[in-house]
């Protein structure tokens, strides 16, 4: 049961400052260009990858000469500005080096909390995955204070695999994986090669960061792996300087501790959708639209929508109603009740004349769209 990458076809990797910085020594480029090199290798296969990357603030540190962690937090987001630059540089000609394509992407908690900005990270991840682009992503330190921040990017690459539904969220860090204490601590720490996500015997065995560099340490990966799962994502927690680490795991080798998630990525988004007991409005669709949904595995587009109920914004839940009343569908809105009014039973062409600016073709995109 520990292959859980071998299918995976959308993966979130994440990197830890002190295997991204080599402990605070500047970025190793080694290492970074081993992973592009194996995230170009599984994009080769047609996986998608996402890349979450730390170390900002080590490598702004170590280009402004700081060899103490600052404790003021204006300094610790100039640090995070200019090593950001670095990551950005380096991710950018080693994944250019291996024939694909790279984005930075600085992410806030504000920006996954609130639902439009959301759906917005959303559609641009998964357009960049489409281009055969790797988004790298931090969070946007420089920007953000201790009350809103995500504060670790254990938790960012967790929120990120929820986002873009990855089916697995690989953390590589500097150690083998989950030990039943830190080992840097207890010598006999014993090896945990795979347990069920979210399992609370796992929390009390993490400890915190074993090193200055380090932000979150074990407990923050164990409950990342917790909040991946809800969404469906399985995760493995790896050495990220084992030979061909990524590639390895996908090829269905156990390396690392497996963390598997107890319910299937679909069953999941049904659950979400289904726990929205109150939606705030309802499309209702013809007859063409009923029967694209129910056997075609469509999009719902705004052509087939002959009536809107409700107000909502663009990401909120709704209902999609047959002309019979029967609730067929539910999903995420890409546009909000006044727009949906404006653009109902028309065709996209008109879309931009009547709101002002080109949206998505698609009032629910399949991707966001369970059946009932
Ligand atoms: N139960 C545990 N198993 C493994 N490592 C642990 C455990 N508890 C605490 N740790 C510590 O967590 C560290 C990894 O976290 P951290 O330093 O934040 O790395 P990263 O920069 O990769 O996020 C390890 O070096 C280790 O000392
Ligand atoms: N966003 C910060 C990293 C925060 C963080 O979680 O670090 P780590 O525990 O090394 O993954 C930076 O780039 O410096």
């Amino acid at each position: 049961m520990t292959d859980a990458l071998k299918n995976a076809r959308r993966i979130v990797v994440k990197v830890g400052s002190s295997l991204v910085t080599n402990e605070g020594r500047g970025v190793d480029a080694e290492a970074v260009g081993n992973w592009c090199r194996q995230m170009a290798a599984l994009a080769g296969q047609g996986r998608e990858v996402v890349m979450v990357s730390s170390g900002a603030i080590a490598e702004g540190m170590k280009r402004l000469g700081w060899s103490v962690r600052p404790k003021e937090i204006h300094e610790l987001q100039a640090a995070a500005a200019v090593g950001q630059m670095g990551l950005a540089q380096i991710y950018e000609s080693k994944l250019s080096e291996h024939g694909m394509g790279s984005a930075q992407v600085l992410l806030t908690h504000a920006d996954l909390a609130d639902r439009e900005r959301y759906l917005n990270a959303r559609s641009t991840l998964l357009t960049l995955l489409s281009h055969r682009v790797i988004p790298v992503i931090n969070e946007n330190d420089t920007v953000v204070n201790d009350e809103i921040k995500v504060g670790d990017n254990d938790t960012l690459g967790a929120l990120v695999a929820n986002l873009v539904e990855a089916d697995a969220l690989v953390i590589l860090t500097d150690q083998k994986g989950l030990y039943s204490a830190d080992p840097r601590k207890d010598p006999n720490a014993r090896f945990i090669d795979v347990a069920q996500a979210g399992a609370p015997e796992l929390e009390q065995m993490a400890g915190g960061a074993g090193s200055s560099i380090g932000k979150g340490g074990m407990i923050t990966k164990i409950l990342a792996a917790k909040r991946a799962a809800k969404s469906g994502a399985s995760t493995v927690i790896a050495w990220g300087r084992e030979p061909d680490v990524l590639v390895r795991l996908a090829s269905g080798e156990a390396i690392g501790t497996a963390l598997i998630a107890p319910t299937q990525k679909m069953a999941a988004r049904k659950q979400w959708m289904a726990d929205h007991l109150q939606m705030r409005g309802a499309v209702v669709v013809d007859d063409g639209a009923t029967a694209k949904l129910r056997d075609g595995g469509k999009s719902l587009l705004p052509i087939g929508v002959v009536e809107v109920t409700g107000e909502f914004h663009r990401g909120d839940v709704i209902a999609v109603r047959s002309l019979a009343g029967v609730e067929i569908a539910r999903g995420l809105a890409n546009y909000s009740s006044s727009e949906a009014r404006l653009i109902a039973r028309k065709p996209s062409s008109e879309f931009e004349r009547l709101l002002g600016f080109t949206g998505e073709p698609e009032m629910i995109h399949r991707d966001n769209l369970v059946l009932a």
